[in-house]
């Protein structure tokens, strides 16, 4: 945890969620009314599908919905795909770009989404970027060398802490049960620290750096305590309320 910058702890819900689970995002908004939620900032990205009916059935501001895609351009012919204007009026304020998954199912280049993210600035979101080396890239020694490049590419050159945020999630950790040692998470950190550092300055020493890949209760206080991690973006554990709140708890010890 980075002193001073408050932690965000962002849900992925992916491919997953149904009309029944905003019961789910409820109980995540009612067990972050408590004092808990004055400790964290909290946002859940739902298939795009449930944006509209997720923010009608959320009485409390305590937890933020996010997107998990944008199209580069605002609206025209572009079948299947939704603008971050359109996320925006469903009721997101945060978007994923660059998932690993959007990587690798889509074929997003950096470039793409260094796109998508001035799209999701222009239509006032929040932008959530994710980098991460794969399980080859990581026996090969190259994941920071991965992350740097990964970085430089997917971000414009005028980064505002307030309006951007970066997942850390090695490819090989997500939904595996798999996480890197606190060192090689702590390691990582460090490096794009001082990377968004040397790039924007100021605002790169302000920026929320989260971490992704199997975050669960049983090992949040460990992951969230590392230092220069300011959060998690958390995949499977963020359908369960309970796990989701669980996860948040760590900030009370931190
Ligand atoms: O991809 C992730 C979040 O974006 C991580 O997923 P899991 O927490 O299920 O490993």
């Amino acid at each position: 945890m980075t002193p001073a910058i408050r932690p965000l702890v962002a849900g992925n819900w992916k491919m997953n969620g149904t009309g029944e689970s905003l019961a789910e995002l409820r109980a995540i908004a009612t067990g972050l009314s408590s004092d808990l939620g004055q400790k964290l900032d909290a946002v859940i990205c739902v298939p795009a599908t449930l944006l509209s009916r997720a923010a009608e059935t959320l009485v409390s501001e305590t937890v933020r919905l996010g997107g998990q895609d944008c199209h580069v351009k605002e609206s025209g012919a572009h079948t299947g795909d939704i603008s971050a204007a359109m996320l925006k009026e469903a009721g997101a304020d945060y978007v994923i770009l660059g998932h690993s998954e959007r990587r690798t199912d889509h074929q997003e280049t950096d470039e793409l989404i260094r796109a998508k993210t001035q799209a999701a600035w222009k239509a006032g979101l929040a932008a959530i970027v994710c980098v991460g080396e794969t399980a080859v890239e990581r026996q090969e020694g190259r994941a920071l060398e991965v992350i740097g490049r990964q970085l430089l590419g997917s971000l414009p050159d005028d980064v505002k802490s307030d309006t951007t945020v970066i997942a850390y999630e090695p490819v090989w950790a997500i939904g595996t049960g798999q996480t890197p040692t606190a060192e090689d998470v702590e390691k990582a950190h460090a490096f794009m620290r001082s990377e968004l550092i040397a790039r924007f300055g100021s605002e790169g020493a302000k920026l929320r750096l989260l971490y992704g890949g199997s975050v669960k209760p049983a090992n949040a206080v460990e992951l969230l305590g590392i230092s220069n991690v300011d959060g998690a973006l958390v995949g499977g554990a963020s359908l369960k309320a309970t796990d989701f709140l669980a996860i948040c708890e760590a900030y009370r010890t931190l």
